[in-house]
């Protein structure tokens, strides 16, 4: 069964056409979303998470039509480039307040405080100001608000750039063990990170969408490269 399934779906802003028509199909494992500045990628993640609405088309999120957002929203994990922290208070504060909005969602696992303090190593950060923090430092309380809800589906806006090397690896191991039994979309810019780290690959070039990979077969830099290349 697929997580995500998109028919005809055209991505983008009023009377502006980002991508498509297109149609994908996400299944559980890594895919990452690659595609020149301004293709499209944050605009075809948002609005498969329900926070945008598709222009046209069908999509289908956990066996949810999109357009009924509120509901997929709250079963779907998104980073975006834009924390969803309130810079004025303390981790501790933020993650007890997502806490309490999560827990009116209905139907979902909730991950408690300390293990998340845990696993995302957040324990030296807890009592600090979210404005006091670097954006890496951010990224992983956003990660942790993220995992609050165990979600199924999880789409990651350029998760793994601007870290340090100890963060850029933990948060590769992080994508995995999503991997392993979730389904994960994230965009990135590094050919041979996507390699290292995908098992499919979704390519926007121009209007189209190119998927590559899932199937088994090989991908390599090379076959990614000359897709990007199609378009300046
Ligand atoms: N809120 C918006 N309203 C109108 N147009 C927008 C809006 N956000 C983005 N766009 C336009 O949509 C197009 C796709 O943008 P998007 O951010 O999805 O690209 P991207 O592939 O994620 O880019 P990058 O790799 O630079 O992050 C761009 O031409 C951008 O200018």
């Amino acid at each position: 069964m697929s997580t995500a399934q998109a028919t005809g779906l055209v991505v983008g802003y009023g009377d502006t056409e980002v991508a498509g028509p297109l149609d994908l199909r996400l299944r559980p494992g890594i895919t990452a979303l690659l595609g020149r500045n301004g293709s499209g990628k944050t605009t075809l993640m948002r609005t498969l998470c329900g926070i945008i609405p598709a222009l046209r088309g069908t999509c289908r999120v956990l066996d949810v039509e999109v357009e009924d957002g509120a509901a997929v929203r709250s079963r779907v994990g998104y980073l975006g480039h834009e924390s969803a922290l309130a810079t004025s208070l303390t981790v501790e504060q933020n993650l007890e307040f997502w806490q309490s909005v999560t827990g009116t969602y209905p139907e979902v696992t909730r991950v408690g405080l300390p293990e998340l303090i845990e696993r995302f190593d957040l324990s030296e950060l807890v009592s600090r100001k979210v404005a006091t923090l670097s954006r890496g430092q951010r990224q992983r309380v956003d990660l942790a608000r993220l995992a609050m809800t165990d979600p199924e589906f999880v789409v990651l806006d350029e998760p793994l750039s601007g870290l340090d090397p100890v963060y850029a690896a933990q948060t590769r191991d992080l994508l995995r063990d999503w991997g392993r039994e979730r389904t994960v979309l994230y965009s990135t810019h590094s050919v041979p990170e996507a390699i290292e780290l995908a098992d499919a690959y979704l390519i926007v070039t121009g209007h189209e969408v190119v998927e590559l990979g899932g199937d088994g077969t090989a991908v390599t830099e090379t076959d990614i490269l000359e897709i990007l290349g199609r378009t300046s």
